[in-house]
């Protein structure tokens, strides 16, 4: 809407069409939350959504739907699903980056990535050495690839690499449940084909994402104690001479009850005495392969920080680490990277704090990073502390989400109200976790009623919204609690095995939703239906807008007419 401005300077031209608002405007961002024709697998339309569903009637000019997936957020092509990281990115960035995967992907096709200073820093280890890689094995393109760790430790055996240990964590979350057993058997093929050039390659630890390792935002040390147990030190309960055997062990029913990917406990790969084949020591290097930041920031510190009191490591050897990217842009962490992150700048964050625009940005642990960091372009610390705060609800620990599928949203939503009410802050932002943390779980019924949850806050919100006659604008970074079962790609019907239907835990490649209304929002304001392709970037320009200001040159367009 309305001329661009000069993308460099910081400073933001009045909008001609909507004069600086007084009253606070909300953005809600249901995380997982995409739209699809109704179906028995839809938790969305099985839920009782009379909020959400109200709001289509907005059709087309305060209601539409958005591209969440593939290219419009940086993705590599059109068959990646959405996800937090890219998609909050996106929305908050108001521009279309190219991401993590994509840049590894350039990097390890051309190569280059073993010419740059991360791989140098640890190749004499890694040569001297055993090369350890951590990360999740998944072909999920969410967190890590396993085509990508495939060529990463062919490269490393290529360029004299002679012990290799890879660390697995299994996933059943951006893949589906059981995908853990048939990807082991492939990683510990390639790795065998190696033996066969004389290079000592094998699985030494793994566990299941959620349990091992993987946590994220500091929710629960413990996950993170459990892998480095398990990764560095040799140590866990679970001891097997074969990873798939483990596997298959460990993934048996527990009390009637099945073993997910990502529940699997952690183990340890022995040796024929039942020593730890692959232990880290002194003078080894550790390479983490996940591109995506949130869940290895942890595991980065446990390796990297001299000074560390999150658990007790036993030992912290001397080695030589770097992260496939740099995880952390403001901590440097890791110092060293193979690959260098997206570049994110001059985002609508950085533009409406530097506007003098005051903003409350609220979630729960599960998703507090993806509405701060995530949204203002991978940076953790607010850009002015003066005018940003950042509320964290501590989340329900170590529990799968569809136990207590409500999670945190009663206190997000008690806390949003009363910052719209506070007449302190321009703009309250908020995430709602419930539709993709349940929806990850694969439990049809709790993401159901995870949704129905949602929707009863969203209605709370807006009547606050009316209260304050200011103006709303809920959307969703991708889809996920909108189909909960694999699917025949033809014939689009539930997959099923055992007369069960095979259930869907990750995202999906469905449009998201977005909506604008309240008292707040000027008559003429309406959405434009010229956009070739509106996807979440556009979302960002649009906030600039309804805030009371030009959009940037620099960001995509905005949706407004
Ligand atoms: O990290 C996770 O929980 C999933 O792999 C991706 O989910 P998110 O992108 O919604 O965080
Ligand atoms: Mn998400
Ligand atoms: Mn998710």
């Amino acid at each position: 809407m309305g001329t661009m401005t000069n993308g460099s300077s910081f400073k933001l031209e009045p909008n001609p069409k909507i004069k600086k608002p007084e009253k606070p405007l909300l953005v809600v961002v249901l995380d997982g939350w995409g739209e699809m024709e109704d179906d028995e697998y839809n938790a969305i339309s099985r839920a009782d959504t009379p909020c959400m569903d109200s709001m289509k009637k907005g059709k087309p000019d305060h209601w539409m739907l958005l591209k969440a997936h593939g290219t419009a957020v940086g993705l590599p092509s059109d068959d990646d699903m959405g996800n937090s990281e890219v998609g909050h990115n996106a929305l908050g960035s108001g521009q279309v980056v190219d991401q993590g995967a994509r840049l590894v992907d350039r990097a390890l096709e051309s190569g280059e990535l073993f010419d740059w200073d991360g791989w140098k820093h640890i190749t004499p280890a890694a040569t001297k050495g055993t090369l350890h890689l951590i990360g999740l094995l998944s072909d999920g393109g969410v967190h890590s690839r396993y085509d990508q760790l495939k060529l990463l430790f062919d490269g490393a055996a290529e360029r004299g690499v002679k012990r290799i240990r890879v660390h697995t964590l299994t996933d059943g979350r951006d893949c589906e449940d059981g995908t853990s057993i048939p990807l082991m058997e492939t990683l510990c093929k390639d790795l065998q084909a190696l033996g066969e050039k004389g290079v000592d390659a094998r699985v030494a630890s793994g566990g299941g994402r959620m349990c091992t390792t993987m946590d994220r935002y500091e929710s629960d040390w413990n996950v993170v104690k459990r892998g480095y147990y398990a990764h560095v030190l040799g140590e866990a309960d679970n001891r097997f001479k074969d990873p798939v055997e483990a596997l298959k062990v460990l993934k048996k029913p527990k009390n009637g009850k099945p073993v997910s990917d990502q529940w699997v406990p952690a183990f340890v790969i022995t040796d024929d005495d039942w020593q730890p084949n692959g232990a880290v020591q002194d003078g080894d290097a550790v390479v983490i392969f996940n591109f995506r930041a949130d869940r290895v920031v942890e595991l980065s510190k446990a390796l990297e920080y001299k000074n560390f009191d999150k658990f007790d490591r036993k030992q912290w050897p001397d080695i030589k680490f770097a992260g496939m990217m740099q995880y952390d842009g403001e901590l440097k962490l890791p110092k060293e990277y193979l690959v260098p992150p997206p570049q994110i700048s001059h985002t609508t964050g950085e533009y409406l704090a530097k506007n003098g625009v005051s903003t409350f940005a609220c979630s729960e642990s599960q998703k507090i990073g993806h509405v701060t960091f995530f949204w203002n372009g991978n940076r953790a610390a607010p850009f002015d502390k003066k005018l940003e705060t950042f509320h964290e609800v501590p989340s329900d620990q170590n529990i799968p989400f569809n136990e207590k599928p409500a999670m945190q949203s009663a206190k997000i939503t008690k806390l949003a109200i009363e910052a719209l009410k506070s007449g302190k802050y321009q703009q309250v932002r908020i995430n709602f976790p419930n539709p993709d943390m349940v929806g990850h779980t694969g439990d049809l019924d709790a993401t159901i009623e995870a949704c129905t949850t949602v929707d009863a806050c969203v209605k709370k919100l807006i009547e606050a919204v009316e209260e304050v006659k200011g103006t709303y604008l809920i959307t969703a970074d991708h889809g996920n609690a909108e189909d909960m079962v694999q699917r025949d790609k033809k014939t689009k019907k539930a997959l099923m095995e055992g007369g069960k239907p095979r259930m869907l835990t990750s995202h999906t490649l469905n449009p998201v939703p977005i909506a604008i209304g309240g008292p707040g929002l000027p008559k003429e304001a309406r959405f434009r239906a010229d956009l070739k392709e509106p996807g979440l970037a556009n979302v960002g320009p649009t906030i600039v807008n309804l805030l009371g200001f030009q959009s940037p040159s620099n960001l995509v367009e905005s949706l407004l007419a």
